[in-house]
């Protein structure tokens, strides 16, 4: 059993020393990096000029942001800025105030998110109403970090803290284990059901009855390639069978966006909840925002924006302080005027929905403060922190929850070693050595705390997910597994099942022998490539010529440098070598780039694949292990780089190690085992692993 109130102490405290680790290093990446050094990793984009300003939903100024003319325009330099990054727009430091600019965060010009990135511009809604928006002299944006998220994670433990026990619902004593979750009679767990897909497989129709039968909650185990979204949506339609109003959440939009894609067909009462910018083009039609602008009191709130619009552009010919503090004045009134109207049809619209989906992080906002579902359904629960959960609980105070996801895939990334307290945060512009000492010595502390007598606080530990924690505390009971996987090859699919699925993982028929000759409509050429399911370059026996290197990341040595200022990275020259000629192998069979994904876990050695495929290869899809999470490819390389005498695979070893000139990222993070494994289970047809045996094999 778990105490409440110490579970959401501890939370908070680890929250906070995450969101610090968070703010300390993109601060430290502003104060101490020249804006183009920012610029070139990817951070900042310099010499801007806004090119359209405009009133945007909820009333909101937008900015189009492009190419200062008087640099000559054009498209805007490689960055890594996108669509839901929270960004500071401001006039471009100019010597002698540079420095000064860079670390104060207060005089950072205004923030938004942005909005849409296209190649020659970006857009940036900007948060506050009455945002002075920068004008004179070009401008540059910043990525800045996102505390927003922290304070509504901050605000769930702190509601969850304060709960008196009298206000814990069943399903919130069942999540602590103070009470058993109901047993269920076998009659309920074998009832008929009237399916809409009859295709379901005896795993999913399993599960399906399982989380319909359960009183509190049930998890839903989908290894990957097991139909695990096809399962919920066969059980958001019989839910909606049974009159049960459901709320469904994924930590992510692209998560929440698979549902509302996958549920649009079956033509159900449904809204997304979300700022449009960040949602797929295919479900802007389900979305509130949209919805609110096509129904029939869009007239009005239309008007109201036409005239917003005409009052910002007076503004911006508008020099007079006085005149411009008039017009400030009217847009306010007009705002006003604008949210009460969008308010009025934005509650009619959910009130019809007998579905409403959100992120995890959405379910806190104000839409659904008065709204009450029967069931809370969290997909890709294993990529959520706990905390993230229980914002769609407490918020609804629904009675059920079903959790979906797969404990055995990477749980999110977090930053602050569990660092307990936010000890480790320097004095603003402190350098980036005493960091690094700061948080090893916070490290010790606890270590040495730990050794002394683990109280309960301490096995807290922010990555373990609701998911694991259910677990922990009741057991397989509460779990049903989805067994038949519809992606692998049964070869490729061997290892994964065995290390992590318990040999539970059953291949389905249409599957099991596939091969890249059998690629539908594709000629494929018939060689060892392409009728191997399984190939594995062992680079061990070479005499060393596979040996890594260190990158080195000391800027003066020029531009060849350029992608070793992202991180001090590993490569390994020879493999990315025997990745591109494997590559151009398959291609020649008539395997087509698109279908083909590499993947490696170190920035250095992926900017070095990049160099030797991307153009030669159009359409290939290169990656760090945390971007391919969840995507399947007909034919995947991994490139392990790792390759020493001393058979060192510290990768996660890197992951705090910030020096003067490297900036962090969260390619390094992972370690082999974790890169391996995830890499194991995304090809369909063709798996090829090229490593050093004896690094990796310890
Ligand atoms: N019962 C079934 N019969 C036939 N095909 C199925 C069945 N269930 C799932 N599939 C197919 O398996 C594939 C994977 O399904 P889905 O995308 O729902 O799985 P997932 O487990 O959510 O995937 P991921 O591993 O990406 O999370 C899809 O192509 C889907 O059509």
């Amino acid at each position: 059993m778990t105490d409440i109130p110490t579970f959401a102490t501890s939370q908070l405290s680890l929250l906070s020393a995450e969101l610090q680790a968070e703010l300390t290093e993109t601060q430290l990446l502003t104060s101490t990096h020249a804006p183009s050094i920012l610029q070139r990793a990817g951070l900042a984009v310099l010499n801007l000029h806004i090119s359209s300003q405009r009133t945007g939903l909820g009333g909101k100024t937008v900015l189009e942001l492009s190419l200062d003319p008087a640099v000559g325009g054009g498209e805007l330099p490689e960055h890594g800025l996108r669509v839901g990054d929270i960004v500071g727009v401001a006039e471009q430091p100019r010597g002698a105030e540079r420095k000064k600019e860079r670390e104060g965060m207060e005089s950072r010009g205004v923030e938004g998110v942005v909005t849409k990135v296209h190649r020659e511009n970006v857009t940036v809604a900007l948060d506050k109403e009455d945002a002075d928006v920068p004008t004179g002299g070009k401008l540059w944006l910043v990525k800045l970090a996102n505390d927003v998220t922290w304070k509504r994670l901050n605000q769930t433990m702190t509601k969850l803290q304060k709960m008196q026990p009298s206000e814990h619902s069943s399903l919130t004593q069942v999540l602590f284990g103070q009470s058993s979750p109901t047993p269920m009679s076998k009659d309920e767990l074998n009832a008929k059901v009237k399916w809409h897909d009859p295709s379901l497989n005896d795993s999913q129709q399993d599960a399906i009855r399982f989380a319909l039968a359960s009183r509190e909650v049930a998890l839903i185990h989908g290894p990957p390639g097991t139909g695990k979204t096809h399962t919920l949506i066969e059980l958001i339609l019989q839910l909606l069978d049974r009159k049960q109003r459901i709320l469904v959440c994924g930590p992510s939009n692209i998560s929440v966006d698979n549902i509302v894609e996958r549920l649009s067909p079956h033509k159900v009462p449904m809204v997304r909840l979300g700022h449009p910018a960040r949602l797929l083009p295919g479900v802007l039609n389900h979305s509130l925002e949209v919805l609110t602008k096509t129904s029939e009191a869009a007239a009005i709130v239309q008007d109201i924006r036409g005239e917003m619009d005409a009052k910002q552009a007076s503004i911006r010919k508008t020099r007079n302080g006085r005149e411009r503090k008039a017009i400030y004045g009217e847009m306010r009134e007009l705002r006003k005027e604008y949210r009460q109207r969008e308010g009025r049809v934005v509650s009619d619209l959910l009130k019809q929905s007998k579905v409403v989906l959100s992120t995890l992080h959405g379910a806190g906002g104000f839409h659904l403060k008065n709204e009450q579902f029967d069931v809370v359904l969290v997909d890709e629960a294993s990529q959520a922190l706990e905390a993230q959960c229980w914002i769609p609980v407490l918020a609804t105070g629904a009675p059920k929850l079903v959790l979906a996801g797969d404990h055995l895939q990477l749980p999110p990334t977090i930053k602050s070693l569990n660092v307990k307290e936010a000890k480790a945060t320097p004095k603003k512009g402190a350098n980036v050595d005493e960091v690094a000492d700061g948080v090893a010595k916070v490290k010790v502390k606890n270590e040495e705390k730990s050794e002394k007598g683990k109280t309960k606080e301490d096995d807290i530990k922010l990555e373990t997910t609701l998911f694991d924690r259910l677990l922990t505390l009741h057991g397989n009971k509460i779990k049903r597994m989805l067994t038949t996987q519809y992606r692998m090859h049964e070869t490729i699919m061997e290892f994964p099942s065995c290390a992590l699925y318990d040999s539970k993982l059953i291949a389905a028929d249409a599957v099991k022998a596939r091969l890249l000759k059998d690629l539908p409509g594709g000629d494929i050429t018939e060689t060892e490539d392409t009728t191997e399911p399984l190939i594995f370059f062992d680079t061990s026996a070479s005499n060393g010529d596979f040996r890594e290197k260190t990158e080195d990341n000391d800027e003066s040595s020029g531009p060849k440098k350029k992608s070793s200022l992202l991180a001090e990275s590993k490569v390994n020259e020879h493999e990315a070598a025997l990745v591109a000629l494997h590559v151009g192998n398959l291609v020649e069979t008539g395997v087509k780039p698109e279908d083909i994904a590499v993947v490696t876990p170190y920035n250095g050695q992926l900017a070095l694949l990049s160099q030797l495929l991307k153009e030669r290869f159009v359409g290939i899809e290169l990656g760090s292990v945390d971007g391919f999470q969840g995507r399947e490819k007909e034919a995947v390389v991994v490139s392990l780089v790792r390759s020493n005498e001393e058979g060192e695979v510290g990768f996660l070893g890197e992951k705090r190690r910030l020096n003067g000139d490297s900036i962090p990222s969260p390619c390094s993070c992972r370690d082999a085992d974790e890169v391996f494994l995830v890499a194991m289970t995304r090809p369909k047809r063709h798996l090829c692993v090229i490593g050093d045996s004896e690094t990796v094999g310890r």
